[in-house]
C-alpha cells in the first residue's frame, strides 16, 4: 500500500520494486532494471566531498555515478571528460560535466541537483550501476528523498531510479554543538532555519560520524548518544576521512527492508552495524524510548502480533498523524505533531511481515517478501522521528497497538 496526502483514491497495491544490487562484474543492467540511488547529506564541512573523493579514487569494483555540486579538488583525477549536450537544453554543456574514471565510476558535476540534471544522467544508463547524490551542506534530505521514493509517476529518467537510502555525514567536532543549537527552536515548524543539522540526521538511514580522529572518546560517545536520541533507527559508523566499507552505505535497501535494529526485539543495533574502535569507551546509556528534547526527537513503540482490525487502526492512526499533523490523545483532545520520518516492522496474525516506511506525509506499508523475512521477529516496533512526539502521542499509539 502506498499513500500520500494528495491521494483522493483508496489505497492501491504497489508492486514490489525491482531493485538491483551493485554487481561490479556484470554486464550493464538491462533497461528494465532500476538504478539504486543513495542521497548523501551532512552539514557544511562534515566531510561529504572527502567521502565521495574516496569513492571516486579507490578500487572497489563498483560502477557508481556520483553527482556532486562541483568537482573541487577531484578534478585532477585521471579521467576522460564528456560533455553533455541536449537539443532541448543548449546550456547543458555549460552546467554539467561528466568524468569517466579509471576505477569505473562516473562522476557528474552539476550546478544543482534538480530533476533535469538527473534525467540527463539517466541518458547514460548502462554506464553505471548505482547513483550517489551529494546534497549541499544546507539541504534537508526529506524533499529530495520524497522525490525519488515512490516516484512511479515521474516520466523520463526518474522512474528508472529506486531510492536505496539516505546517508548523513556528521562532523564529530561540531556535530553536538550543531544539534544543541537546533533545539533553540521548539515549535513544530521544520526547516525554518537552513542551519539545522537535526532534520538531516532525522531523515537519514545511515549516519557517518566523521572526523572521529579529531575528538576525544567522551565527546564522540556523547555525540553518538545524541544522534541516537534523534534517530534511533539509523546505524552509526565512526569514520576518518570517510573511510567506510561501501556495503554499509550502498545497497542497503533502506526503503524496502526493516531497519537493521528492528531485526532484534529489544531494538538495539546489531554489533555488526555499530562500529566500535579501541578508543570507544561506551559509558553512554542506550536511548530511552522517548527522548524529551526541544526540537526533533524520536519515539519508539513496540507491539505484539497485530490483528487485521489493529492493522487497519494503525493505518488510520499513521495517516492522521502524517497528513493532519495531529492525533487524538485519548482524553477527548488532540495533540499536534510533525513526523519527518517513520519506520516500522510488524507481523499480522496471518504471519505476514510488514514494513512501514514514511518520509514526511508520504508513507508505505508493504509486505516483506518471504525471502527477506528470515530472522525477522514476530514482535514489532514503530519508530517516529519528528517534533511534538510527547507522552500523549506515545500513549495514543500504544493504545492502537494494544487492541
Ligand atoms: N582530520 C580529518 N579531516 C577531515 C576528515 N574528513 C574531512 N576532513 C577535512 O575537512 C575539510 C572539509 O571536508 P569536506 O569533505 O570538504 O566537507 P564537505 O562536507 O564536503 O564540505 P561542504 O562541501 O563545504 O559542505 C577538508 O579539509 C577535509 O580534508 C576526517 O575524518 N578527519
Amino acid at each position: 500500500m502506498s499513500f500520500s496526502d494528495s491521494d483522493d483514491e483508496p489505497p492501491s497495491l504497489v508492486e514490489a520494486s525491482d531493485i538491483s544490487q551493485p554487481n561490479p562484474s556484470s554486464a550493464p543492467p538491462s533497461q528494465s532494471v532500476r538504478v539504486p540511488l543513495t542521497i548523501i547529506c551532512g552539514f557544511l564541512g562534515a566531510g561529504k566531498s572527502t567521502l565521495l573523493k574516496r569513492i571516486l579514487t579507490e578500487k572497489h569494483g563498483y560502477r557508481i555515478a556520483v553527482i556532486m555540486n562541483e568537482f573541487g579538488d577531484t578534478a585532477d583525477i585521471e579521467a576522460k571528460t564528456i560533455n553533455v549536450s541536449s537539443a532541448d537544453d543548449p546550456t547543458a554543456e555549460q552546467t554539467e560535466e561528466f568524468l569517466e574514471l579509471a576505477n569505473g565510476c562516473l562522476c557528474c558535476s552539476i550546478k544543482d541537483t534538480g530533476v533535469a540534471a538527473i534525467e540527463k544522467l539517466m541518458q547514460k544508463k548502462g554506464a553505471f550501476d548505482y547513483i550517489l547524490l551529494e546534497t549541499t551542506g544546507l539541504a534537508d534530505p526529506g524533499p529530495i528523498a520524497s522525490m525519488f521514493w515512490l516516484n512511479e509517476e515521474y516520466a523520463n529518467g526518474l522512474a528508472d531510479i529506486v531510492l536505496d537510502g539516505v546517508v548523513c555525514v556528521v562532523d564529530a567536532v561540531f556535530g553536538l554543538k550543531q544539534m544543541e543549537e537546533d533545539h533553540d527552536t521548539d515549535d513544530l515548524k521544520i526547516g525554518e532555519s537552513v542551519r539545522q543539522v537535526s532534520p538531516q540526521i532525522a531523515g537519514s538511514d545511515v549516519i557517518l560520524l566523521n572526523k572521529s580522529d579529531l575528538v576525544d572518546p567522551s565527546l564522540l560517545a556523547e555525540t553518538e548518544a545524541t544522534i541516537k536520541q534523534i534517530n534511533p533507527a539509523a546505524p552509526i559508523y565512526k569514520t576518518v576521512k570517510g573511510d567506510i566499507d561501501l556495503k554499509h552505505i550502498i545497497g542497503i535497501s533502506a526503503y524496502r527492508l526493516p531497519p537493521p535494529d528492528m531485526s532484534k526485539p529489544d531494538g538495539n543495533a546489531d554489533d555488526d552495524t555499530h562500529v566500535h574502535s579501541e578508543d570507544c569507551e561506551h559509558t553512554h546509556e542506550l536511548p530511552p524510548n522517548h527522548y524529551e528534547l526541544r526540537g526533533i526527537s524520536s519515539l519508539q513503540v513496540s507491539c505484539g502480533i497485530l490483528s487485521e482490525a489493529q492493522l487497519d487502526k494503525l493505518d488510520v492512526w499513521i495517516r492522521t498523524a502524517l497528513w493532519e499533523n495531529k492525533i487524538e490523545d485519548g482524553g477527548g483532545g488532540t495533540s499536534d505533531l510533525k513526523v519527518l520520518r517513520c519506520k516500522g516492522a510488524f507481523t499480522s496474525e496471518k504471519g505476514v511481515h510488514y514494513v512501514l516506511q514514511g518520509v514526511r506525509s508520504m508513507y508505505e506499508i508493504s509486505e516483506l517478501p518471504s525471502t527477506d523475512s528470515m530472522g525477522v521477529p514476530d514482535t514489532g516496533k514503530i519508530v517516529l522521528i519528528g517534533k511534538g512526539l510527547d507522552d500523549a502521542v506515545r500513549k495514543s499509539l500504544e493504545h492502537v497497538l494494544a487492541g
